[in-house]
């Protein structure tokens, strides 16, 4: 079937990897727009481009660097995308989601997702950050779902339970990090609707998704969890919020990739410590393990 990726496929590509690198992650982080310095964290790297990596799609997105970096996170044996896929690159479902299976194949256990999102909720500012409660699939509304097609029941049951896709004690732990790191002020928790894009959404679409209970609107991290929760890992995900959605007639504003990726910036060493310290404590602490 045409964009179905068997559970050979995937193994083939985690076997290459993992014959390629000592490291066996636990931790599995995806890079947002912009957010790609996540990677650089990692300690003891081995970096693979994704285009030398067999099945993997290729980042097309000014942000996305496109290697998918192994190495260790305080001495926590983490793999990172840097860059990720969208539905608007023309990717199939799931193609973005593929990733999602090889990190399974890889050992991975945990997988935080990071994203640059709109912010519709009045109460978000340019910069906070909003940890993932729940997700509203626009394009699975359609049909577009990463699970369509014929399950494999090597990874999942053909009707996986999405009502904890977010991980409860994940999120609490992020609360409790951002607390002690003095982050509470830009702290937010919120719903993430995803559109397709790649146009960004309409004055009416953010009025709607916003009375629909969505806080933050983006094009990409729902199908990721999907994949993931399907094959059991557990999910943290979390958005930057680098503008403010239009909600107005009477605005001025206009949603550019520019002003996502230097937000990006403005934020990254908050993130990076934020996410680091997620990663000790989810390998450490057996209370939220
Ligand atoms: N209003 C609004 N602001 C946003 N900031 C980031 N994204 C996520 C989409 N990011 C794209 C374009 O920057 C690149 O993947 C969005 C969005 O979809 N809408």
């Amino acid at each position: 079937m045409e964009n179905h990726y068997s559970y050979d496929d995937c193994k083939g590509t985690a076997d290459w990897l993992l014959a390629q690198t000592d490291v066996r992650p636990t931790v599995g982080i995806v890079c947002g727009s912009g957010l790609g310095g996540l990677a650089d964290m990692l300690k003891d790297q081995v970096a693979f481009n994704y285009k030398d990596i067999p099945n993997f799609p290729q980042s097309t997105v000014h942000g996305h660097a496109g290697r998918l970096v192994f190495g260790t996170l305080k001495g926590r044996p983490c793999v990172c995308m840097q860059g990720r896929f969208h539905l608007y690159e023309g990717y199939s479902a799931q193609k973005i989601t593929l990733p999602m299976r090889i990190f399974k194949l890889l050992g991975v256990e945990t997988v935080i997702l990071t994203n640059a999102a709109g912010g519709l909720n009045e109460d978000f500012k340019v910069g906070d950050v909003m940890i993932i409660k729940d997700h509203i699939n626009i394009p699975g509304f359609t049909g577009l779902n990463p699970l369509v097609g014929p399950n494999d029941d090597k990874f999942g049951v053909r009707f996986p339970c999405m009502s904890d896709a977010y991980d409860r004690e994940l999120r609490q732990l992020a609360m409790d990090v951002a607390q002690e790191l003095g982050y509470e002020d830009f702290m937010k928790e919120g719903v993430y609707c995803i559109l397709g894009g790649p146009s960004f959404e309409t004055i009416a679409e953010c009025r709607m998704l916003y009375r629909l209970g969505a806080d933050a609107v983006g094009m990409s991290t729902a199908p990721e969890v999907i994949v993931a929760r399907h094959c059991g890992m557990r999910v943290f995900a979390l958005s930057l919020i680098t503008n403010q959605a239009v909600m107005d007639y009477d605005s001025e504003e206009k949603a550019n990739h520019e002003e996502v990726l230097q937000t990006g910036k403005h934020r990254a060493e908050q993130l990076e410590r934020l996410v680091s310290t997620m990663v000790t404590r989810i390998e450490h602490n057996n209370n939220y393990a």
